[in-house]
């Protein structure tokens, strides 16, 4: 049996019933032969009614047309239709036609329906009135934009025909008096057509299934009979298909390979405190020496980030053979999750241990034998750099591997003498210095014995001054990266410094010569051509045998063996060694069977290190451009969320045309993760004159200690601070103050030397400042520890990056799992962007919320007022010097 009912609006209006069997063959023959029924979505709704004749009224009608032309039209939207369909497939396998669907997809219809279902509880039975009448009203329009641009944006302007009757198509399938839940509320007339022309179709259906439950039960009973449900082509058939694959999130169609469309995403929820997590766990691939520094640092556990990304490059510690060499990682993680020792871990492993007896877990930490520079690990500050380089002392501590940092906090000479050796055979490092001096063949050339080696085995470097080493400084050379680190990648490829990413991408490669690497010969397939005679003067230099011994007898490990069969000798880490090393291996071998390779005395090798590229970031960038720009090799995308289970992106479809930090044309991941330790909180204040007041009630009154307050600017950072600091010292002077005084604050920014602002750092640590004012320079990345109890936004993030601003500020606090709080003092006119860009996009993933404030006059009047006043005056007569 089936039942048949129509809805005008809200209330049934028709009901019709009968037998299937009965009616099958009649129905069939009078499939879509109705009379004056413009509306497709009634024809299927109502299609095993037809043999009851029209049970229909003239209320519902929309057009009395003659059935020729309904057939006509009929054959319109069927044609539409497969234009669509044909499209959409066309427009796939232009991508990938292996695409597999993103995870969230299959809940992405009923997380609309859902949501449309919510915000559209206000359902509005809509007049047929001009298109626009009907697109009037966006209550939801950023969930959905989050649902529908990613498609629509880039899709469905291609996808739906430019003719516009195929658009009319579309709302008249989906019965366009019915069309509601969606309220758009453009203020452009071009984005408001747009989103019709794009959007409003499929709301209709979104409508009908979810709003109307009773009609989605009909068009259920209607899928039984086979007649009608097996026809796929059907327009409205058709169209289903269609908006499904249009609801797949198609990123790939945004220019977004797969594996940067396609993340891999980890929960945070991964084992925290287990077997699993724990150091020792085998999965890790963990040396003894690093578990016995992180044991020292009390760390037991990896946090998920770690548990991630550690066995995928340690183990590649062991498998990068030349033919198969290890995949470049994007890894977007929370702020405070852990990232620097995700890398630092694997890093100093590589070169700490002896990967001949590693596979077999008796890792021992082992002298390095040649320097070179293995690991480059480039951060946006100073303080950054200072910081990482730290985290790797702290680990590296009890081995030979050797750290440098360059960050223009020394001169240049102290950075070059710092990285650079230079002074030929002394402390032991004869062997080393040979070796370099064939990095730098003109010394040979010359019959000059002074060599110039790598003094440091990895280096942390802004990107200005490294730039200036690679111009400036003889012998400094990438060209062994093993390594090549960007922490704070998004950031970092904002800034392009000086080009400063081609520069060490050229680099990495050998391509980038300095003014002594230059006069080597280099054809273009990369491989470096020597004469006979250097390397002549080579082995007579008598260093040859020496190094020989040191590199061979590591050349037994599995890839070792694997890079032989290729004619490589490799190095004491199972690497392929290159350069002279491998000239000289080449020369030896000529000399013992002739190597074919070696002709008319030329010997050519090419480099093979296999560098990895891996980037951080708590706000990844997903701009193909940018990462183009990396010239990455078998990449993969790590996202890991912070919280409630969810993935780093809540849903791929939630992905759109985002404003980057200071680049207003980045196209992003909107989907941010805040600590969910982390409690955010948001006081909306109704003048500027306010703020301070309101800044002050935070302090004086809430008492709130170990707070960074971030401002606009560096300027009023420095104000803040000398306000704040008068303020206590009023309090302090006025016994009947009765507010607590033990409130201290310095500020913290670019202007201040290193020195300084290591020294501030300190005392806040200390607990002897109890607020520090920071620039944005303290935003990203600095881990000042539990000092670090809250952060206050006292100037919220201007718009351009807002989000990603916010989301390194606040997690300054809520780290490595410990709880913090953050507040926003928000001035009236910025409420609404700010809600809306900022605190909604991190928040809608993390299904968290932000508390808001209300702080009434009482509390920013009285003596907090007054001594505020004062405090004003008694800065203002400082500055004018009275
Ligand atoms: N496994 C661990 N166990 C305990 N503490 C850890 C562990 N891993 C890292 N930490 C600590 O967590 C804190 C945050 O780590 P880290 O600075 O690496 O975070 P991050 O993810 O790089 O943050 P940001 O995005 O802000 O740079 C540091 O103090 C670090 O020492």
């Amino acid at each position: 049996m089936f039942r048949v009912e129509r809805f005008t609006g809200n209330e049934i209006v028709e009901t019709a019933s009968g037998s299937y069997a009965q009616n099958r063959k009649a129905r069939q023959e009078s499939k879509y032969k109705t009379d004056d029924r413009s509306s497709s979505s009634r024809q299927w709704r109502n299609i095993s009614s037809e043999n009851y004749g029209d049970v229909s009224n003239d209320n519902n009608r929309r057009h009395n047309e003659p059935s020729d032309s309904w057939r006509e039209k009929k054959n319109r939207k069927k044609r539409w239709a497969e234009e669509i369909e044909r499209e959409i497939d066309a427009k796939r396998g232009s991508t990938d036609p292996q695409q597999p669907m993103l995870s969230s997809q299959n809940s992405s219809e009923s997380q609309l329906g859902n949501k449309l279902s919510q915000s559209g509880s206000g359902t509005k039975k809509r007049s047929r009135g001009g298109r626009k009448e009907k697109v009037k009203k966006l209550k939801a329009k950023e969930e959905f934009n989050a649902n529908w641009l990613p498609v629509a944006e880039n899709s469905s302007r291609s996808i739906i025909n430019d003719e516009e009757p195929a658009i009319d198509t579309y709302i008249d399938i989906g019965k366009k008096s019915d069309v509601v839940g969606i309220d758009f509320d453009l203020e452009n007339e071009s984005e408001e057509q747009q989103l019709e022309s794009s959007i409003f179709p499929f709301a209709s259906i979104i409508t009908s299934d979810k709003e109307k439950g009773d009609e989605y039960q009909h068009r259920k009973i209607d899928e039984k009979d086979d007649s009608v449900s097996s026809d796929l082509h059907r327009p409205e058939n058709m169209k289903n298909r269609a908006i499904s694959k249009l609801r797949q999130p198609n990123l790939q169609s945004q220019g977004l390979p797969h594996w940067l469309a396609n993340p891999t995403k980890i929960p945070a929820t991964l084992a925290t405190r287990s077997f699993e997590s724990s150091i020792d766990n085998p999965v890790y691939n963990l040396s003894k020496h690093a578990q016995t520094r992180l044991a020292a640092l009390n760390i037991t556990h990896l946090f998920p980030v770690q548990q991630v990304v550690l066995p995928k490059l340690l183990i590649s510690r062991y498998s990068s053979s030349p033919r198969t060499p290890p995949g470049d990682l994007l890894v977007s993680s929370a702020t405070g999750s852990g990232k620097t020792l995700a890398y630092v871990l694997p890093i100093l492993d590589y070169l700490i241990s002896n990967p001949a007896t590693a596979t077999t877990g008796q890792t021992t930490a082992t002298a390095r034998v040649i320097p070179r520079l293995r690991a480059l690990i480039v951060v946006p500050t100073r303080d950054l750099a200072i910081q990482v380089k730290t985290t790797l002392e702290q680990i590296a501590k009890g081995s030979t591997v050797r750290i440098g940092v360059v960050t223009g906090s020394m001169s240049f000479s102290a950075e070059q003498e710092m990285l650079i050796h230079s002074g030929g055979r002394d402390v032991g490092t004869e062997r080393l210095a040979v070796v370099s001096s064939l990095l730098t063949e003109k010394n040979v050339m010359d019959g000059d014995d002074s060599a110039l080696c790598s003094k440091i085995d990895i280096l942390v470097a802004t990107p200005g001054r490294l730039t200036d080493h690679m111009k400036g400084t003889t012998g400094f050379t990438l060209r062994h990266l093993r390594f090549l680190v960007l922490d704070e990648a998004d950031k970092l490829l904002v800034q392009d410094y000086q080009g400063w990413l081609n520069m060490v991408l050229k680099g990495t490669k050998g391509d980038f010569l300095n003014s002594d690497e230059s006069i080597r010969d280099e054809d273009n397939d990369g491989i470096a051509s020597h004469s006979k005679a250097r390397y002549d003067r080579y082995l007579a230099s008598g260093c040859a045998t020496r190094i020989e011994n040191h590199v061979d007898s590591h050349e037994n490990s599995s890839i070792g063996v694997e890079w032989r069969s290729l004619g490589f000798k490799i190095d004491q880490l199972g690497m392929p060694v290159h350069n002279i090393v491998s000239l000289r291996h080449e020369h030896i071998e000529q000399l013992n069977d002739g190597n074919p390779r070696n002709i008319n005395g030329i010997y050519t090798i090419k480099h093979h290190t296999p560098l990895q590229k891996l980037l951080f970031s708590a706000t990844l960038t997903r701009n193909p451009e940018k990462i183009a720009s990396l010239q990455l090799t078998n990449p993969t995308y790590i996202a890991v969320s912070s919280s409630l289970g969810l993935p780093s992106f809540a849903t791929d479809t939630d992905t759109k045309y985002n404003m980057d930090e200071n680049d207003d044309s980045e196209l992003t991941e909107d989907r941010y993760n805040a600590p969910p330790t982390l409690k955010e909180h948001m006081i909306v204040v109704n003048s500027t004159a306010n703020k301070p007041l309101m800044l002050l009630h935070l302090l004086f009154n809430l008492r709130l200690t170990g707070i960074l307050i971030f401002t606009r600017s560096v300027e009023s950072a420095h104000r803040l601070a000398a306000l704040i600091e008068c303020v206590a010292e009023i309090l302090a002077e006025d016994a009947e103050a009765m507010l607590v005084t033990a409130v201290t604050a310095r500020a913290i920014t670019s202007d201040l030397s290193t020195v300084d602002r290591k020294r501030v750092v300190t005392k806040f640590s200390k607990t002897e400042i109890t607020a520090l004012v920071c620039s944005d320079v303290m935003a990203r990345g600095m881990d000042l520890g539990q000092s670090v109890k809250g952060v206050v936004n006292y100037d919220v993030p201007s718009s351009a990056g807002g989000v990603k601003t916010y989301v390194h500020r606040v997690g300054r606090t809520a780290r490595a799992g410990r709880e913090g709080e953050a507040w926003s003092l928000v001035e009236e006119k910025e409420a609404r962007w700010f809600k809306k860009e900022v605190l909604e996009l991190i928040h809608r993933a993390n299904g968290k919320t932000v508390a808001r404030v209300k702080v009434s006059e009482s509390d920013i009047s009285g003596i907090l007022r007054t001594v505020y006043e004062k405090a004003l005056q008694r800065l203002s007569s400082i500055v004018k010097g009275k």
